[in-house]
């Protein structure tokens, strides 16, 4: 089990890390995700002792860094992944994954699982951007790493191989048994292939959580807004509930016991209802997005939503319309002056 604690880190005098802790189990994939600067490769580092921390400890089942002990990259056994895929060009990719790996059996393996069989003997040149961390990964899982460190293994890729690429970098650290810490800034690729999500902002962890509780109960707006379209409602608690805009919701939040509350609003989240006798909103705009269309809509409040609805729904600009809750949604609410 890998283990950070309470890490920090400091760039001179500016705290780049701020306490941060986790574990990460055996094979388990955490994604970290944050806005741009926010510090995730310097985690990413910092686990791989290519940065000291300043404060906290690192440790793995066998070796623990802290600041006064740290311990030196090549001692920790971890398996690098990076965006530029960091292949020797003048070797082929069976001499790439071979490199320096005491059980050449191993290579063959994810070789042939990573469909880089009928590759062998070309040199990375000769490949697409997919096919080289391709053989980035069978190389690094050749070495039986402890744990694997993937710094945004995607980003060099197109729309199309992103998406099939992401599931089978997945299998493949299933398959090998492994823990990994995968860096990303693409939200749906956090959401879809990690088994926990870590949102980092400023260097400090917003929340660690499944995918879907990042999502759908994320632990302040700025979470709610950096993984998804989010608009948000004012609320009014009342014994019975919380009343909007869009009517009273059954729910009251534990966090929050009384006054004036925001209303996390994502576009699934509400709904067109079918009769429309009793209009509380205007359409401002239409966007066709092919099997769904996203309307933009003003509230007789005076507050914007959005709606997400099939494509087969049409609405003309101005267009007088009723939304209400999906009851099948709860939504997330926060206290109305929180803003981080
Ligand atoms: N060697 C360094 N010396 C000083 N400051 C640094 C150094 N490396 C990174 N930083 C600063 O530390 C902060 C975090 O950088 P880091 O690369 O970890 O962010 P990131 O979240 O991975 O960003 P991105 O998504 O853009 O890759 C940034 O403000 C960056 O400018």
């Amino acid at each position: 089990m890998l283990q950070v604690n309470n890490l920090s880190v400091h760039y001179g005098d500016k705290r780049i890390i701020n306490d941060i802790s986790f574990t990460l189990s055996s094979d388990e994939i955490l994604m970290l995700v944050g806005p741009t600067g926010c510090g995730k490769t310097t985690i990413l580092q910092c686990v791989a002792g290519l940065v000291p921390q300043s404060a906290g400890d690192v440790a793995f089942t066998n070796w623990r860094s802290t600041p006064q002990k740290h311990i030196p990259p090549e001692k920790r056994n971890l398996g690098m992944v990076f965006q530029d895929f960091a292949l020797f060009p003048h070797l082929t990719v069976e001499q790439n994954v071979c490199f320096r790996v005491k059980d050449s059996t191993l290579a063959d393996q994810w070789l042939e699982l990573l469909g880089l069989n009928d590759k062998r003997h070309v040199k990375p040149g000769n490949l697409s951007g997919g096919q080289k961390q391709r053989v980035a990964l069978a190389r690094t899982l050749a070495h039986q790493p402890s744990v694997v460190l993937l710094d945004e293994p995607l980003s060099n890729l197109d729309a199309a191989l992103k998406d099939s690429l992401r599931w089978d970098i997945r299998d493949a650290l299933k398959r090998a048994k492994v823990p990994a810490i995968w860096v990303t800034h693409d939200q749906s690729e956090a959401l879809s292939v990690g088994d926990r999500v870590g949102v980092l902002k400023d260097g400090i962890l917003q929340q660690l959580d499944t995918p879907e509780r990042c999502f759908s109960a994320p632990s302040n707006p700025f979470v709610a807004r950096f993984l998804g379209e989010a608009t948000f409602l004012r609320g009014q608690v009342q014994p019975d509930g919380i009343n909007s805009a869009l009517g009273v919701i059954n729910k009251r939040p534990e966090s929050v016991s009384d006054g004036e509350v925001q209303i996390l609003v994502r576009p699934d989240d509400v709904l067109f209802v079918e009769s429309g006798d009793k209009p509380n909103g205007t359409i401002d705009y239409s966007r066709y997005e092919g099997e769904t269309r996203l309307f933009g809509i003003t509230l007789h409040s005076g507050e914007s939503i959005k709606l997400r609805a099939n494509h087969e729904v049409v609405f003309k600009l101005g267009d007088n319309v009723q939304v209400a809750f999906n009851a099948n949604e709860s939504p997330a609410v926060f206290p109305a002056e929180s803003n981080s």
